[in-house]
């Protein structure tokens, strides 16, 4: 939700909109841990922090430096036994309401808004005595925002902006909603005045981006909801694809109906949730739809997308032909190292959605060139490890959702909703022990190249085959270490066939390099400029597998 910086308006106004790439503060360091010092670090609980550098408990409304609360707590000596009774329950409910609101910013820091909620609902609720509640209620308002139940997340943000006074972060936050939600200026302006007063540093955009890390948590959820309800259209055209007979199977028209059924979802959605300076590059338009003969296909495709807006309940809106037409259309930017834009591959691996196999509705938003955010969503992809071999037990479940912000990692969720886990690339170093993904159609990727460069490195296991950018998924969880894409000559990779993938991976410890060691760049629009392929694993194995490419390429050169 990012808006430009009108320069007529007042100091004040020319400053919120930088906030409002995120008008939530979830996004934070976490310098002080609330009660528990020991806590290690992530950057998105500053929101819990206090202003002090050293930990701090708020009880009964006193301010005690929690390393004094042991020795207090033993030298105590209260007078009766009823009295010691009433302190240890105290103790034990400050413990439990300690542990909610510590999960709360968990499942907060890992994107899992709902779940935060009901956690730090529970504190607000039950644990009313304790001053501390009010930062559940900080916690709670954020969520809140985050579900899309704004009303009362901004009605909470002004409460606790009076009742947690001194706390520039909900002012700065409540500012950018009220300018964005509410169209109130003057209102957002007062508030904004507020957080610069207790902060100044919210003036300096530099400080907000850098140090507070405010985006864009906004964008990541929005993204996230985008491919999620895609990845459910597309799941449903699967397997009525895969159920039909072997006449309708030959017939591209299903994949098609997806394709452009999942773009005109994703636009829809990353319009209705953030519409200021909408930009997406995406691989389809409207144009072989709007030639004769294509109203039945445009009508499938719009009852399609009206069937998931309807699903997932949270827009109440009928879209015509046209505005699915528009939908599609809105994928025309050509992208570049200026601004913001979305990144979209509707359907990654249309091959392997036509076999039953695996595909990835990819999702990515650059800024200034750079990938700051991606979202895979790969509704066949096991959740457990699919190893060495691509396969999996029939009975595992499937469904993978990964996400990653610059500098916050990578998550995995499954697709039903359920909890994420931070995923990690594998910490292998031995070739001999690696195995290696690749395209599983030929066409996309020299298999005798990668065969080449395996044998050179002493890799053992054969190539994993898989389709789309799945293979990105797979490897930032560790099930394989390294991904090798070389296409035939003349072929151009196109950014959304990478984008998402890229930052999965190196969020997740992984380095992605062109075949000539550069990182990939995303700035020059549609296509990535690259030497010869993409090579893909963890920073420790990098050196050798890249020696190993430039060797096999020169060999297999030579021999031409
Ligand atoms: N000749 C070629 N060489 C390399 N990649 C190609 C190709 N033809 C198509 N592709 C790209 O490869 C993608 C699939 O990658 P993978 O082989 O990893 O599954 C396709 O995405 P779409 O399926 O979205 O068109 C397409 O963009
Ligand atoms: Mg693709």
């Amino acid at each position: 939700m990012r808006v430009r910086a009108d320069r007529t308006m007042g100091s004040y106004k020319a400053q919120i909109p930088h906030l409002l790439s995120s008008p939530n503060p979830n996004a934070k360091t976490l310098k002080t841990p609330l009660l528990n010092p020991g806590t290690p670090s992530t950057r998105r609980s500053l929101l819990f922090s206090l202003s002090s550098s050293c930990g701090f408990a708020l009880f009964h409304g006193k301010l005690l430096q929690s390393s004094f609360m042991d020795a207090l707590a033993s030298s105590f000596d209260p007078v009766s036994q009823a009295e010691k009774d009433a302190s240890s329950v105290v103790s034990r409910r400050v413990s439990e309401a300690v542990e909610l609101l510590e999960r709360g910013k968990e499942l907060q820091a890992q994107g899992d808004f709902p779940k935060a909620l009901q956690f730090f609902t529970s504190v607000v609720e039950n644990y009313k005595e304790f001053a501390f509640s009010d930062y559940a209620r900080v916690g709670r308002a954020l969520a809140l925002y985050e579900v899309g139940d704004r009303e009362e997340a901004i009605a909470e943000m002004e409460d606790v902006s009076i009742s947690l006074k001194g706390y520039p972060e909900v002012h700065a936050a409540l500012a950018a909603a009220l300018y964005a939600d509410k169209h109130a200026p003057l209102l957002a302006e007062n508030q904004f005045a507020i957080a610069t007063l207790l902060d100044p540093h919210f003036t300096d955009l530099s400080y907000v981006i850098e140090t507070k890390h405010w985006p864009p948590s906004l964008e990541l959820a929005a993204a996230k909801k985008a491919a999620s309800l895609s990845a459910r259209l597309c799941q449903k055209v699967q397997k009525a694809l895969l159920q039909s007979d072997v006449q309708s199977k030959n017939d591209k028209s299903p994949v098609t109906v997806a394709d452009y059924g999942s773009q005109a979802l994703v636009s829809f959605v990353l319009q209705q949730e953030i519409p200021a300076d909408f930009s997406l590059v995406a691989e389809e338009d409207s144009k072989d739809l709007r030639k004769d003969g294509g109203q039945e296909t445009v009508e499938r495709i719009t009852k399609l997308v009206n069937d998931s807006i309807t699903s997932d309940g949270s827009y109440n809106v009928t879209l015509s032909t046209e505005d699915v037409l528009k939908a599609i259309d809105s994928g025309r930017s050509e992208g570049g190292s200026q601004g913001r834009h979305w990144v979209l591959d509707p359907i990654d691996g249309t091959k392997g959605f036509l076999r039953g196999d695996q595909y990835a509705i990819a999702l990515a938003l650059l800024d200034g060139g750079k990938v700051v955010l991606g979202v895979l969503a790969c509704p066949n992809l096991p959740l457990t490890s699919i190893g060495a071999t691509g396969q999996h037990s029939p009975n595992n479940e499937v469904g993978c959702l990964f996400f990653a912000e610059v500098g916050g990692g990578t998550y995995m969720q499954p697709l039903d909703g359920s909890s994420a886990v931070k995923v990690q690339v594998t910490a292998v170093e031995n070739p001999e022990e690696a195995s290696f993904f690749e395209s599983y159609e030929a066409a996309h990727s020299m298999h005798d190249l990668s065969s080449l460069i395996a044998q050179k490195l002493g890799v053992k296991a054969p190539p994993v085959r898989i389709d789309s950018q799945a293979k990105y998924g797979a490897l930032s969880r560790g099930d394989g270490a390294i991904y090798l894409r070389f296409p035939h000559k003349g072929y151009r990779e196109k950014i959304w066939d990478h984008a998402a993938g890229c930052i999965v991976v190196t969020e997740a410890g992984g380095v992605v390099t062109d075949a000539a060691g550069k990182p990939l760049d995303f700035s020059r629009g549609k296509y990535l400029d690259l030497d010869t392929g993409i090579i893909v694993t963890n920073q420790k194995l990098m050196p050798l597998l890249f020696s190993a490419v430039r060797e096999s390429i020169k060999e297999k050169a030579a021999s031409l």
